[in-house]
């Protein structure tokens, strides 16, 4: 093992015997290892890879790829039958979540419970249960019996002590895909924290734009292989070919290309009475001295149905009631999506778009309408509205923020169609054009389809 490597995996193999009945099992027991009265299923075999301290290093593969026993090889749940394996470095592994809770007890219990079955002084819980209590953010339940929990509340929990647990090495599989989209924004920015304090991590998903966004590298499995070791990118890359299927024709986008009538033709009173009443704004993360307050914000389809979710590439409205409290000069609305990993996925202002709002006086009031087209791959959203006031700042792109909403929704961006219509993050429109020889094919060339 190299100094600098925390795990280090050398021809490593798994075979799972099936045996034909139990006695043939007991008899093969009494022999000794001697082979018969067994088929053997390799799930892994000569897999070779290093880990050095602090990398991220993701481990993709479609199902039954050999992804899970592999982490219980690592994590020693399971033995390896040739090859080795070694870790240096106290391992936590989320698959392993919460399953040291004892579910009579507490949130606050199990923390204590949790820490000493780990090892930790009976001191470290304690320093750390303020921590733990905010990250997990459940509220009265923290002193509530884990029994009584939801299986989001659940990784919450769990995920927060590990968190505080500072393991040398962290392993994260799809466990955290349990929370909700603001846990899981919140998660991946505490997996950035630990990365960057040179935790060692593995990250096992299926989730290939996770596997992009937190890892340093890949290993690619494929029926117990590992077919590729490198860059996450070109690991993904292999994995999709691996996995290819032929690019769909799009669906006709000639509905969402009509305007929103419904929405548009109601009167500005009325609307914004519907604006307040059908509201998306929960005032909980909120910035800003109010002076242009957001007062209500609606989110619906071009027919006028309040919704949060829409499908890949189709639009949502969002209308903004606005109200200003002081004199605002030059007054500019924005929105803002972001990703689960609290990415910023688009963001435009009203000056983006061209448009400069006349100075508003104190009781002014405004609506404004952003249509977006979610041309991005199927996940949830949150959403970001802000006012600012562009007067007195220099930078053309920076506004002093009046009223800033995060978090809204979340929007769940969904693709209910076998083929998806482009990979990737988001869809940048492409045009082609494809240019075929015009030698028409001989009989000898023509191709039998049947
Ligand atoms: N205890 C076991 N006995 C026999 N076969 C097993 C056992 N555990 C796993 N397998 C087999 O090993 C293969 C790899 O399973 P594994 O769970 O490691 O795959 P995976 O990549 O984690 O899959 P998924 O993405 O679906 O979780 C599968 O064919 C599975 O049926």
């Amino acid at each position: 093992m190299t100094s600098s490597s925390v795990i280090e995996v050398a021809g490593l193999g798994k075979n799972f015997r099936i045996y034909n009945s139990a006695g043939a099992r007991i008899a093969s027991w009494l022999r000794g290892d001697r082979p018969g009265g067994h088929q053997d299923n390799w799930v892994l075999r000569g897999i070779d890879f290093s880990i050095g301290k602090g990398e991220c290093v993701g481990i993709i593969g479609r199902n039954g790829s050999g992804k899970s026993t592999l982490l219980k090889l690592i994590t020693g749940t399971l033995h390896p039958t040739e090859g080795s394996i070694r870790v240096n470095g106290r391992v936590l592994a989320l698959l392993e979540l919460g399953t040291g809770f004892n579910v009579e007890l507490t949130g606050r219990q199990n923390v204590d419970l949790s820490a000493e079955l780990h090892g930790f002084d009976p001191g470290y819980a304690k320093r750390r249960m303020e921590d733990i209590e905010r990250f997990a953010d459940i509220g009265a339940f923290f002193d509530r019996p884990v029994k009584t929990y939801s299986s989001g509340m659940f990784v919450r929990l769990a995920f927060s002590i590990f968190l505080f647990m500072e393991p040398d090495i962290l392993i994260v599989d799809e466990a955290l895909s349990v929370g909700d989209l603001f846990f899981q924004q919140k998660c991946f920015e505490a997996i950035q924290q630990i990365k960057a304090r040179g935790t060692t991590l593995l990250f096992v998903s299926h989730d290939m734009s996770a596997v992009r966004n937190i890892c340093d590298r890949a290993v690619l499995l494929d029926g117990g292989r590992s077919t590729f070791v490198g860059a996450p990118d070109e690991a993904v890359m292999h994995y999709y070919q691996a996995n290819a299927t032929p690019l769909p024709a799009g669906p006709s986008e000639a509905a969402a290309e009509a305007p929103a009538e419904a929405a548009q033709a109601a009167p500005p009173g009325e609307m914004i009475d519907t604006i307040h009443r059908q509201s998306i704004l929960d005032r909980k993360t909120r910035l800003g001295s109010g002076g242009l307050e957001i007062t209500g914000a609606r989110c619906c389809t071009d027919a006028g149905v309040d919704a949060l979710e829409v499908r890949s590439a189709q639009p949502l409205n969002f209308w903004l009631a606005l109200k200003a409290h002081e004199r605002i000069v030059e007054p500019n609305v924005g929105i803002e999506v972001y990703d689960r990993f609290n990415q910023l996925v688009f963001g435009v202002s009203l000056r983006n778009l061209g448009h400069v709002l006349e100075p508003m006086k104190p009781g002014a009031s405004l609506v404004v309408h952003f249509r977006l087209r979610f041309s991005v791959m199927p996940g949830e959203y949150s959403i970001s509205l802000a006012t600012a006031e562009q007067h007195g700042t220099d930078d053309q792109n920076a506004g002093r923020f009046l009223d800033r909403h995060d978090k809204l929704g979340p929007i769940l961006v969904f693709w209910d169609q076998p083929m998806m219509k482009f990979y990737g993050l988001a869809d940048l429109h492409t045009d082609f054009e494809v240019f075929e020889p015009a030698v028409a094919a001989t009989p000898a060339e023509a191709i039998d389809v049947e």
